[in-house]
């Protein structure tokens, strides 16, 4: 028998907001274990993350009837509202029905009750109205469901319209952006074979990239042998800046998944190489799955390394160039992973800034002199990307920035490639370019 989709739905939902988990993972784990139809699948997924990512506005709804309660029904309620508000095939009355069988079963009498009367209220009422919150930034916040001190930090960064502008991209739906692997085929020809399957266009940012609106590519023989891979649009301008040439020896210094690792070595010839490090082995067997997938494994060597060791580990002058893809807020992946806004970590950036820094001071010395270093992140604010650089280079004579272009001048800022995710749609993403003098 199929498991109530709602119950499981709000077990993720409890496991990301109360415990901290990821959603995707929590939700795919979840999804494996239950007894779930299809449809049924496509429901919890829908509800996890819809209810994720609006969870400030949808728990500001229902403020003026909930004083204090528990987590997990304040989850409930919340779920219960995405549905009324945001699912127009979902009758009120069913999604309330469940909502109070949920409550009944997994606490009692009395909370069935509450959530019952929480809901009626909510539904007999008009929705509220986002102007009755006076502050602008307060508003924005609660509009668009962020944290009220990452919407300041938002603000006090790119300013209030601009915010704006990113914010309403982020709830728009993620698209699927593919790379082509163009030593095994070519744009042209993946191009003709998708657009008989599916909705897509060639990518404005990158010239081996093609977005689709949806889709599942991962199912696709092309995927599986290694014609294609899934890549957003930013990170395929990563290898390109890096400019690999087919003899290089090049250092991946946070490598997993892969992704870039993969895409760094489709430019080498049988003499190039590439050492990738990541911090575990769960992750370092990603890359190897990605390369071998991709026909690169032998150029690729896989280490377990702290990339703070690159130099005890590899010594001087030892790399062409180098790549660090550094451990990063992630706050440019907000469309398709929400749960990372409420995260604490992820705006502790005192802390992320120091990693950042620690992992180039290391890498920078096992760099050939003229050789040179692509730094990015999955991020767009500066305290992980231009005040890194600025400190690195005030600490490092020897090194200096070489500016990036673009055709798209807008992505270019201070010689950065800088996308903000309401530009063209992408994860918000830094790349920077410096050279060894
Ligand atoms: C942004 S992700 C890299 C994504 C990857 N370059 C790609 O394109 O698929 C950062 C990676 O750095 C790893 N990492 C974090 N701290 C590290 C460190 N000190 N040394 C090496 N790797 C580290 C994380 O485990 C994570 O896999």
């Amino acid at each position: 028998m199929s498991n109530n989709p709602r119950r499981v739905a709000l077990s993720v939902i409890n496991d990301v907001l109360n415990n901290d988990a990821y959603a995707n993972i929590a939700l795919n784990e979840k999804i494996k274990s239950e007894h779930l139809t299809e449809l049924d699948k496509k429901l919890v997924t829908q509800l996890v993350y819809g209810t994720i990512s609006k969870k400030i506005t949808l728990d500001w709804y229902t403020k003026p009837y909930v004083k204090k309660t528990k987590k997990w029904v304040k989850n409930l309620l919340a779920m219960t509202v995405y549905q009324i508000i945001y699912m127009d095939r979902i009758p009120t009355s069913a999604a309330v029905d469940e909502a109070v069988k949920i409550a009944k079963k997994q606490g009692d009498q009395r909370l069935s009750g509450f959530v019952n009367g929480v809901l009626r209220n909510f539904t007999r009422a008009e929705l509220r109205s986002f102007d009755e919150i006076s502050d602008s930034t307060e508003k924005l916040g609660i509009q668009y469901s962020m944290p009220a001190e990452l919407t300041q930090k938002f603000v006090t960064q790119f300013g209030f319209e601009k915010t704006r502008q990113i914010f309403k991209s982020l709830e728009e739906p993620s698209r699927a952006s593919l790379r082509v692997n163009t030593t095994l085929t070519d744009v042209e020809t993946e191009f003709n074979k998708l657009s008989q399957e599916f909705d897509v266009e060639k990518s404005e940012l990158s010239s081996t990239g093609i977005v689709a609106k949806t889709g599942h590519f991962a199912d696709l023989l092309d995927f599986n042998d290694g014609l294609i891979t899934i890549q957003d649009e930013s990170s395929q301008l990563v290898a390109v800046a890096l400019d690999a040439q087919p003899n290089d020896k090049i250092l991946d210094a946070c490598a997993a998944p892969g992704g870039k690792t993969v895409h760094i070595a489709e430019y080498l010839s049988e003499q190039g190489h590439i050492e990738a490090l990541d911090l575990y082995d769960h992750k370092l067997r990603l890359i190897q799955q990605n390369a071998v997938r991709l026909h690169q494994a032998e150029k690729i060597s896989l280490t377990k390394l702290d990339a703070r060791q690159s130099f005890e580990k590899f010594g001087a002058e030892r790399f062409d160039k180098i790549l660090v893809d550094a451990p990063c807020s992630g706050l440019g992946l907000i469309r398709r992973k929400p749960d990372i806004k409420y995260r604490k970590e992820t705006t502790d950036f005192v802390n992320l800034q120091k990693v950042q820094l620690e992992i180039l001071e290391n890498t920078c010395k096992t760099l050939v002199s003229s050789g040179t270093i692509v730094y990015s992140t999955c991020t767009i604010f500066d305290e992980e990307n231009f005040q890194v650089i600025e400190k690195f280079l005030a600490k490092h004579p020897e090194f200096e920035q070489v500016p990036l272009t673009h055709e798209k001048a807008d992505i270019i800022k201070n010689g950065c490639i800088m996308l903000t995710p309401d530009a063209y749609h992408t994860d918000g993403f830094f790349i920077v370019k410096l050279c060894k003098k």
